[in-house]
């Protein structure tokens, strides 16, 4: 359990001002394994759940999902909230590659570049962070966000952690709403400027559509209307969320 803590505090987004109490789901399902819930009856809970592992974690398959969109289009703010409403543990990719630079070690000087182009970091980086942070989360559960970004991204997760996701979420949001998104967002990241994000939007139709396409014809996709408030988009995801069988 020490450990699941530890992963999701170094590896998951700070929650945003927006989860609040107020703006949670609400079409709830009930949670079979609510964080609060006291340790009986999660023990009990779990007689009754496919995937759930001895100690509330992963000595099964996850349910795993991939969450993406375009940058800017809410991925994070929403897996924020999927988190904390459906006990998800949240693994951005990108805050994983942040997390690497701000180590210091090699590997981080190559990502803040290609960070900075927009471009994709090599896929043996970024599945490699990935599988860890999973393993070190323990959870029954994931949500993976803004990955896989490309076709090559999307083969090696397959081969190197021998899955695919059981769902994809995909946060649809018009390209002049994304910027101005990003123009706003204000925590310094080295992307948030107009040239790199001019790069992003190219890089996500180029590349990222694709991977949306294929996950699309084996039927994974989930399109959500990324406009609107935090809080309308998210009774979307609650609807989507309350019906799935994890
Ligand atoms: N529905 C919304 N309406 C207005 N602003 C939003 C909405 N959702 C998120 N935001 C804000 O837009 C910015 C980008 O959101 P967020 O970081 O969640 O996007 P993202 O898809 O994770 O982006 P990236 O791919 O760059 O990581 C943040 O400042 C966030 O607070
Ligand atoms: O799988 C990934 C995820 C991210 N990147 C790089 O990081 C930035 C920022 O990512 P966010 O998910 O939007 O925080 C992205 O533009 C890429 O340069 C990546 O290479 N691979
Ligand atoms: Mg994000």
């Amino acid at each position: 359990m020490w450990r699941r803590r530890l992963g999701a505090f170094l590896l998951r987004s700070p929650p945003s001002s927006s989860s609040t109490a107020a703006s949670s789901c609400q079409h709830r399902r009930h949670h079979l394994l609510p964080r609060e819930e006291p340790p009986a009856l999660n023990r009990l809970a779990r007689l009754f759940t496919s995937q759930a592992g001895s100690d509330g974690g992963n000595s099964q398959k996850p349910f795993i999902a991939f969450v993406l969109g375009g940058p800017g289009s809410g991925k994070g703010t929403q897996c924020t909230k999927i988190a904390l409403d459906f006990g998800f543990a949240h693994l951005s990719a990108g805050d994983l590659l942040r997390h690497e630079i701000a180590s210091g070690s090699e590997k981080g000087e190559l990502i803040v570049d290609i960070i900075k182009e927009g471009r994709i970091v090599p896929s043996e980086i970024t599945v490699e962070l990935i599988r860890k942070a999973m393993e070190a989360s323990n959870a029954n559960k994931v949500l993976i966000d803004g990955f896989p970004r490309c076709e090559e991204n999307r083969i090696a997760f397959e081969r190197i952690v021998g899955r695919e996701p059981d769902i994809v979420v995909f946060f649809d949001c018009p390209e002049d709403e994304m910027v101005k998104r990003l123009l706003g967002r204000n925590q310094g990241r080295v992307d948030d400027n107009i040239e790199t994000i001019k790069k992003r939007l190219k890089v996500f139709e180029s590349l990222n559509i694709p991977v949306i396409d294929y996950y699309s014809s084996r039927g994974k996709v989930r399109k959500i209307n990324a406009t609107g408030t935090a809080d309308e988009i998210f009774e979307a995801v609650c609807k989507l969320f309350s019906s799935l069988r994890f």
